[in-house]
């Protein structure tokens, strides 16, 4: 196992399993439609490629980077756009696609936002999910895994920009972050 690793969390086999559920059954919700699926960067772009491949409906694909949302007060979550959509979203049916919902800061603010553009329907799929760190409450309607707070990376989860591509999801030791925050926020 990688030396800056505590333990594996989650095996790229079960991840695997996993992705395989969430697709059928997304493609069993969605069956006749067509899926514009929103990928949020860069995180989420591993487990995007191998969810959409499990999908049999018509997929098309968009992306956003929002910020991270630095100093901002603990409730509001100032989040910045980095990159926009390219797609027009209004009256399709789109699914945001996150690697993780940690605080909810960032997927709350983007539903908000891409709400307002009128889409026919708006639904967020997570890979992972740490509702001990939640701040505001979004709803996520297909979730992979609920994990306790501890800090993941692997499978796109990155650490300062690294470890993104390994193919299991483990904690991180903590001499890594050397007690830093998780995230500054
Ligand atoms: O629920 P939250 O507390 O908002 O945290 C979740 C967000 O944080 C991470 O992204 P990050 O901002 O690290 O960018 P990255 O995807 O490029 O790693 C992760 O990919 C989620 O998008
Ligand atoms: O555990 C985690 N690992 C990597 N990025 C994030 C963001 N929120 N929580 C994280
Ligand atoms: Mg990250």
């Amino acid at each position: 196992m990688h030396e800056d690793m505590e333990r594996v969390l989650i095996t790229e086999e079960e991840i695997a399993r996993r992705v395989r559920e969430l697709g059928a059954e997304i493609s069993q919700d969605y069956a006749g439609k067509e899926l514009l699926v929103v990928g949020i960067l860069k995180g989420a772009v591993i487990f995007m490629a191998d969810l959409v491949r499990c999908l049999n409906i018509p997929v098309r694909l968009d992306f956003m980077a929002v910020s991270s949302y630095g100093a901002s007060s603990e409730s509001s979550g100032v989040v910045r756009i980095l990159k926009d959509l390219e797609q027009n979203i209004e009256g399709l049916d789109v699914l945001i696609v996150e690697d993780i919902v940690d605080t909810g800061l960032t997927l709350n603010y983007l539903r908000e936002n891409l709400l307002t553009r009128g889409p026919a329907s708006l639904k967020i799929c997570t890979l992972l999910d740490k509702p001990s760190r939640r701040k505001v409450n979004v709803q996520v309607d297909y979730n992979g895994f609920v994990i306790p707070d501890e800090f993941v990376v692997g499978y796109g989860l990155d650490y300062d920009g690294r470890y993104r591509h390994l193919r299991d999801i483990l904690i991180l030791k903590r001499e890594v972050y050397s007690g830093k925050e998780q995230r500054e926020n």
